[in-house]
């Protein structure tokens, strides 16, 4: 048995069900064990070992009164994966699927995406099996109190900053912050994704979207191409994925599909921006199924609707999964291939099966992992904590530049070490390695605790 296959051995009996976070541990330990086995102090320093094991998760319940008078008891989580460099960061997730395997395997993939924004800031993701589908708005609101009645002892502007994920955006965030301010008795930036009255960012709303097209406008820069004309297959319909097609068709690209998890939207002719605006304006007040939402643009444009169908089985150039996780499996994969895709950036964490990726890597298909193609969010989280901890507001447009010369950074990172001897850009062991080595060498200098 190799030493690798002792380690994913180790690995699965010591975090027995979490498939989630077995399989983000396995597609980061398939690129750097290499690496390890050369470099001894990685080896000697225990690194594998230490970075598949979160400095510390806080669970919690969450109890909480519904509209008809009744208590409600749902469970709560923080995942504090790794801080050595920075403050632990990253979204809160509410939807019925949370579990802890899930919520480890997206702090772990935060610790390295947030490695390479090269922003100090550590990994993390928190949230709740909450299911805020036909709640009322009173109820969002004291759910969110009742999470922050716990999570406030634990988080703070040095410590911990939480930021949105599913289901939770700028309206949860209201309602967390000021459950936050109250009990902490100090207004500060301990959560990010604020609304912009009080301490949010320009640009935090588009920049996870925005980041994942400006990520692809450099994959394709670096093949002499453009996104001009480009034939774009979207998933999801929340604000990644809205965020996305409108940069996209601002850049001259066609997109041809949004999705739900009941079906998706397909637009032979490419969505307008105002199709985008219209669903923009419109999402806040719907959640996670946006089934209703996407068909009633219906009949506008000729969209028609494929139920129980997801959009991989199109004709495209580029496919941007923005959904959820393993959301493109390895049929979905194939289709992609028969029908000559190009690129594939991942939008949401973790949406491409293993069997999946290893297909658009037989196919010599460009595919970016979401780590490096979706960190644009964190990164403006990143100045929206500059901004309030320095009490100065920074501009749109100089955001927006800021958020394009970190996608542009990341891309070169990955191009600077996932650049295989025939010249293909390898971007997921590109932005694996260079994450790795920046939270290894900390955990290295930081000696043993
Ligand atoms: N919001 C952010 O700043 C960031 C989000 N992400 C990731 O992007 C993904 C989407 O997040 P958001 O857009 O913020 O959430 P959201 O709550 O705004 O939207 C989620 C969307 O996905 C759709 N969806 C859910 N399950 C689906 C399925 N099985 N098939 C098709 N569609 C499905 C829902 O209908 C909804 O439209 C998640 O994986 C999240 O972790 C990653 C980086 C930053
Ligand atoms: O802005 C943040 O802190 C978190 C964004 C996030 O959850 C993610 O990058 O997956």
């Amino acid at each position: 048995m190799s030493d690798l296959d002792s380690f994913y051995q180790w690995l699965e009996e010591r975090n027995p069900g979490q498939e989630e976070f077995i399989q983000a541990v396995k597609e980061v330990v398939c690129d750097v064990h290499g690496l390890v086995e050369d470099e001894e102090r990685y080896q000697n320093w225990n690194i594998l070992e230490r970075l598949t094991e979160p400095d510390r998760i806080i669970s919690f319940r969450v109890t909480w009164q519904d509209d008809d008078g009744r208590i409600r008891v749902n469970r709560g989580w923080r995942v504090q994966y790794c801080g050595v460099i920075g403050p632990y960061k990253g979204g809160l997730r509410f939807h019925p699927s949370v579990n802890e395997s899930i919520l480890k395997f997206l702090g772990f993939e935060q610790t390295f995406k947030n490695a390479l924004t090269t922003l100090p800031m550590g990994g993390a993701k928190g949230g709740s099996d909450f299911d805020p589908r036909n709640c009322s708005d009173g109820e969002i609101m004291r759910f969110c109190q009742a999470f922050m009645n716990e999570l406030y002892r634990h988080i703070g502007e040095n410590t911990d900053i939480p930021a949105g994920d599913i289901n939770v955006s700028s309206r949860e965030i209201g309602y967390l912050f000021g459950q936050y301010r109250r009990l902490a008795n100090s207004f500060s930036g301990t959560l990010t994704g604020k609304d912009i009255e009080f301490g949010g960012s320009h640009v935090r709303l588009e920049a996870t979207g925005y980041g994942l097209v400006y990520f692809i406008s450099e994959m394709l820069k670096q093949d002499d191409e453009e996104l001009k004309d480009k034939t774009i297959a979207i998933s999801g319909a929340g604000n990644v994925a809205l965020h996305a097609a409108k940069k996209a068709i601002q850049m001259g690209g066609k997109v041809i599909t949004l999705s739900s998890s009941k079906g998706y939207l397909y637009v032979e002719q490419g969505l307008e921006e105002y199709h985008i605006n219209e669903l923009i304006e419109r999402q806040g007040k719907c959640y996670s199924d946006s089934t209703e939402l996407l068909k009633s643009i219906n009949g506008d444009s000729n969209a028609k609707w494929h139920d129980d169908k997801t959009p991989w089985e199109v004709e495209c150039d580029i496919a941007l999964p923005c959904a959820t996780q393993n959301e493109l499996k390895l049929d979905d994969a194939k289709k992609l291939v028969k029908n000559k895709v190009k690129y594939v950036a991942e939008g949401s964490n973790m949406p491409c099966t293993q069997d999946a990726i290893d297909c658009f890597e037989e196919s010599s298909i460009k595919h970016a992992p979401g780590k490096a193609s979706n960190a644009g969010g964190v990164a403006l989280s990143g100045f929206e904590m500059a901004q309030n901890a320095s009490f100065t507001p920074m501009g749109y447009d100089d955001l927006d530049e800021k958020l394009k010369a970190i996608m542009t950074n990341i891309h070169t990172q990955c191009c600077e070490e996932g650049q295989q001897d025939n010249g293909f850009i390898h971007y997921r062991k590109g932005a694996n390695l260079a994450a790795f080595k920046r939270v290894a060498d900390a955990i290295v200098s930081q000696g043993v605790g």
